[in-house]
């Protein structure tokens, strides 16, 4: 288990199931306090499964893992996220291999996808999701691009195989939607849930961007 910024929450503690060190960094940067607390789940989708579904259940699997898996203390709740990406209602994950990713940025080249990221909040006896959708548009991809762009490491780990956040941003010529969404973690969504579940954001008071 991993501590991550200062964790002594009077009432409830947050815990992120999320190996993810985007998903950490979007939470610290609206002044969540939390405790990271990392799990493996199976990601394969089931027979005739529609993307929200699939997207819902992995960020509701990831926490419930979590809480079954944690220490049982009293009053912790577990936030799990899943971001997938959609181009003609097929799911674009991370990229198995080169070829892979090739054939997703060449359709992805010059048109607009989709981003979905489901945020789910687990506890005892307490379970909430919520469903974060955008638009992203690609300019045109040169054929010399996706492999310099393979060779830089970043779209291996990331649905859609780019990163906004990254280089993978010089593709992106219009978003409508969460730009953090899109990152991994609706950060607009993430804290009316958070709000609603008596968890505070903005504790982190001398912040400065
Ligand atoms: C589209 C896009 C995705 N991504 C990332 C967000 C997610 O981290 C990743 C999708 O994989 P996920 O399976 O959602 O998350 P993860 O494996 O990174 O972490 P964990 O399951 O432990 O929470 O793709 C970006 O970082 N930038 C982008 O622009």
């Amino acid at each position: 288990m991993q501590d991550s910024s200062s964790n002594d929450l009077p009432g409830l503690t947050l815990v992120l199931a999320s190996q993810s060190p985007r998903r950490s960094e979007l939470l610290r940067q609206i002044g969540v306090e939390f405790k990271c607390y990392p799990v493996d789940i199976d990601e394969s989708p089931h027979p005739e499964e529609s993307a929200s579904d699939l997207v819902l259940r992995l960020a509701v699997e990831k926490a419930q893992a979590a809480h079954q898996r944690y220490p049982r203390v009293p009053n912790h709740l577990f936030l799990g996220a899943d971001t997938i990406g959609l181009l003609d209602d097929k799911v674009l994950a991370k990229p198995r291999n080169f070829y892979d990713f090739a054939s997703m940025l060449r359709k992805m080249s010059g048109r607009t996808h989709q981003v979905l990221s489901a945020v789910a909040l687990v506890g005892d006896g307490f379970q909430e999701t919520i469903l974060d959708r955008s638009d992203v548009t690609f300019r045109t991809i040169r054929e010399c691009e996706i492999e310099q762009y393979w060779h830089s490491g970043e779209p291996q780990d990331k649905a859609g195989g780019y990163g906004i956040q990254g280089l993978g941003a010089i593709f992106v010529e219009k978003i409508i939607g969460s730009y953090s969404g899109i990152v991994g973690l609706p950060l607009q969504s993430t804290a009316e849930l958070l709000r609603m579940a008596g968890i505070q954001v903005w504790n982190r008071v001398e912040g400065k961007a």
